[in-house]
């Protein structure tokens, strides 16, 4: 039963800090393993650590087609247990059906649909030849940037024997009836901003005290980040067309003693304070002119302040070209898959960009087709919030959804780019 497949996979602790990733990747081989004509390698990716890649392959009739790769990553977010209705690890169906627990749609559920789905087709059409190789991967860390997971998987000889042609990767859930695809990611930068000023002692009123410095600043970037929102609110931009810059730290003061308790020296004046910002990037804006605003508006060195950005992506290809996936005719990949879902009784939305960053970027920046797939509709967004559910219908739905679209693309023989 593909739901008690997906509560079993739910109950393994992929999440981080400590994420069990060989339990995940034994009970996906296990299941792989049930299924017809399925082959399976499991690649470790790091030399001293337990970061598994489960890669799985339906072997096409003409190999010499670039192949389709579905991806789902191991690994989860954290969970706070006693702000859930359930504990987020013991998968609860509730009596109206909905399955609770960290990963269910983020991303674990696509991990089972695409397995199932492959089930499905072989007992509907025991005789189905695919003519694509049709390839998954279970990847470890994409919640924690990929370094040790996609980004190593992509410089393997086994990734580079694969000729992956399309990529397919997690999506979001919808809220109505139709289901949202993504062509592009937004780029991340890890942005930290440093005031130096004047020390000293806690009564004195004196002009460039670090803290004002650093004050000063959070406040253009608030100002900044309201504009952005601005452009939201009013209905011009979704959340994924604008840039965003959220304050996620603030660090200053001279810390009292060693003890740990976080108490401040009250009457000192710092000589140095700084603040974090997670900021996102849409593909088409231009980096140097955002690096330009910080170094002239938020971070000037004529307050004594400075700056630095660690780009967790990149925002072009290699051929330096924005990383977004075309929707349209030119792209056949899209064709196919799209008519695969309407084939199924699927509606698809407008095209989105996605507002956080997945896997996908290591797929678009070597010229890879991606887009971002979760079929979860009608229900609300709860990636990587408290309460995490997806309902059992709309989880079996999505697999009909992915038999239309797994049959399309492994049958699908017309050229591609
Ligand atoms: C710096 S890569 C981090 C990737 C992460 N992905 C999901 O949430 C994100 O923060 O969007
Ligand atoms: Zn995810
Ligand atoms: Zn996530």
């Amino acid at each position: 039963d593909p739901v008690y497949h997906f509560q079993q996979y739910l109950r393994i602790k992929t999440a981080h800090p400590d994420p069990d990733y060989p339990t995940a990747v034994s009970y996906l081989h296990e299941l792989a393993k049930s299924i017809p004509n399925l082959q399976t390698r499991i690649l470790n990716l790091h030399p001293h650590k337990p970061k598994p890649l489960l890669l799985i392959t339906l072997p096409g009739s003409n190999p010499s087609l670039p192949s389709l790769l579905l991806n789902s990553h191991l690994d989860s977010v954290p969970a706070e247990p006693s702000k859930w209705l359930h504990p987020p690890f013991d998968a609860v169906k509730t009596d109206d059906g909905c399955i609770f627990a960290r990963g269910a749609q983020d991303d674990k559920c696509i991990a089972i649909q695409y397995l199932e789905a492959i089930r499905n087709i072989f007992y509907k059409h025991p005789g189905f030849k695919p003519i694509r190789t049709v390839h998954i991967c279970y990847v470890p860390d994409e919640e924690i940037g990929g370094l040790d997971g996609m980004a190593k998987f992509v410089e393997s000889d086994e990734f580079k024997e694969m000729n992956v042609g399309f990529f397919l990767d997690e999506g979001q859930a919808s809220t109505n009836d139709e289901y949202r695809v993504f062509y592009a990611d937004r780029s991340p930068w890890n942005l930290v901003i440093k005031a130096t000023g004047q020390p000293g002692h806690g009564s004195k009123m004196f002009d460039n005290s670090a803290m004002e410095n650093l004050m000063k600043s959070v406040e253009v970037v608030s100002k900044f980040r309201e504009n952005q929102f601005d452009l939201v609110k009013a209905g011009v931009a979704r959340n994924s067309e604008v840039i965003s810059a959220n304050p996620v730290y603030l660090k200053a003061g001279i810390v009292a003693d060693s003890s740990g308790d976080g108490k401040f020296v009250m009457n000192m004046q710092p000589s140095e304070a700084e603040a974090g910002y997670d900021v996102r990037l849409p593909p088409t804006v231009d980096p140097d002119l955002l690096k330009k605003r910080i170094a002239d508006e938020w971070a000037p060195a004529s307050r004594n302040m400075s700056f630095h950005i660690v780009e967790k992506g990149p925002l072009r290809d290699y051929a330096g070209r924005p990383l977004v996936t075309a929707t349209n005719d030119s792209n056949p990949w899209w064709t196919v898959f799209k008519s695969a879902v309407e084939a199924a009784g699927g509606k698809l939305s407008k095209p989105e960009i996605l507002a956080s960053t997945t896997d996908a970027r290591y797929m678009r920046v070597r010229g890879i087709p991606s887009l971002g797939f979760s079929p979860m509709k009608n229900t609300p967004i709860l990636l990587h919030d408290h309460n995490e559910f997806l309902k059992d219908t709309i989880f079996l739905e999505g697999i009909k959804i992915y038999e239309s679209i797994i049959k399309a693309l492994s049958s699908f023989e017309g050229a591609t780019p």
